[in-house]
């Protein structure tokens, strides 16, 4: 993305979340933003995974030139190409754990649906939470809600994980082995963006991009490998 621009309006209220971002990532890296509070780095996240709309600048996702994007084909390249982890874990409590995780195949897969089921087993039982496939997400720790959430991230097989501050509601514990299990995916092929206030998270990354203010740093991203 160059000189890309987010303003969100409120009425009268303007804010300017994004002044000037030039960040390229490359495919299969590993990338922590990271930056003061109120910089515009969760506002970064959700215009690279769709989510939030831009006012000017260029992003090209995978070489799709996003503004020339449709609503709908916004969703669908989301849907299919990008998994979401949130600090929040933003699963749905009136669903089960196996429900929860199986949603996007519903709206982005044609598989049937013995074999939808039986990939999310795996999935979950790669996360280690396949022995709790009825529970709500209130049943659970946060850690078990984060393990599920990021089974659900991955459920499309995204090409692009993006997680913001996806162990800051864990015990520090709790946040190592969730980093790690995010940093396997990455193993596997995915690109991986995660925002963090964590020093000691972020260095673990093959980059750290500050954004701060809504504006990269003069160096644009520090390069650690
Ligand atoms: N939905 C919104 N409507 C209006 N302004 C918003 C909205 N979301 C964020 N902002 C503003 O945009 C700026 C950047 O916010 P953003 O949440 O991206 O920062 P951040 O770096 O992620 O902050 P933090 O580290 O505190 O989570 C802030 O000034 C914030 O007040």
């Amino acid at each position: 993305m160059s000189q890309l621009c987010k303003t969100y309006r409120a009425g009268e209220i303007q804010t300017s979340a994004l002044k000037s971002v030039d960040l390229e990532i490359h495919s299969n890296e590993s990338l922590a933003i990271t930056g003061a509070s109120g910089g515009g780095k969760s506002t970064l996240l959700a215009v690279m995974g769709l989510l939030e709309s831009f006012d000017s600048g260029r992003y090209l996702l995978n070489g799709i030139d996003v503004k020339q994007l449709s609503f709908d084909e916004a969703c669908r390249i989301r849907n299919r190409y990008i998994g979401f982890v949130f600090q929040s874990f933003q699963l749905i409590e009136s669903m089960s754990v196996q429900d929860n995780v199986m949603l996007p195949l519903r709206y982005g897969s044609k598989k049937p649906v013995a074999e939808q089921v039986d990939w999310v087993h795996f999935l979950l039982e790669q996360v280690g939470m396949s022995h709790r496939l009825t529970h709500r997400p209130s049943q659970l720790s946060g850690g078990q809600q984060q393990r599920v959430a990021i089974a659900r991230a991955l459920v499309m097989q995204p090409l692009l994980i993006l997680a913001d501050e996806p162990t800051g509601n864990l015990d520090s514990k709790t946040a190592v082995e969730i980093i790690d299990l995010l940093f396997k995916l990455q193993s596997f092929g995915a690109t991986l963006v995660y925002v963090t206030h964590d020093s000691a998270l972020a260095e673990q990354a093959q980059r750290i991009v500050q954004i701060n203010d809504g504006e990269t740093g003069v160096a644009g991203a520090i390069s650690r490998r």
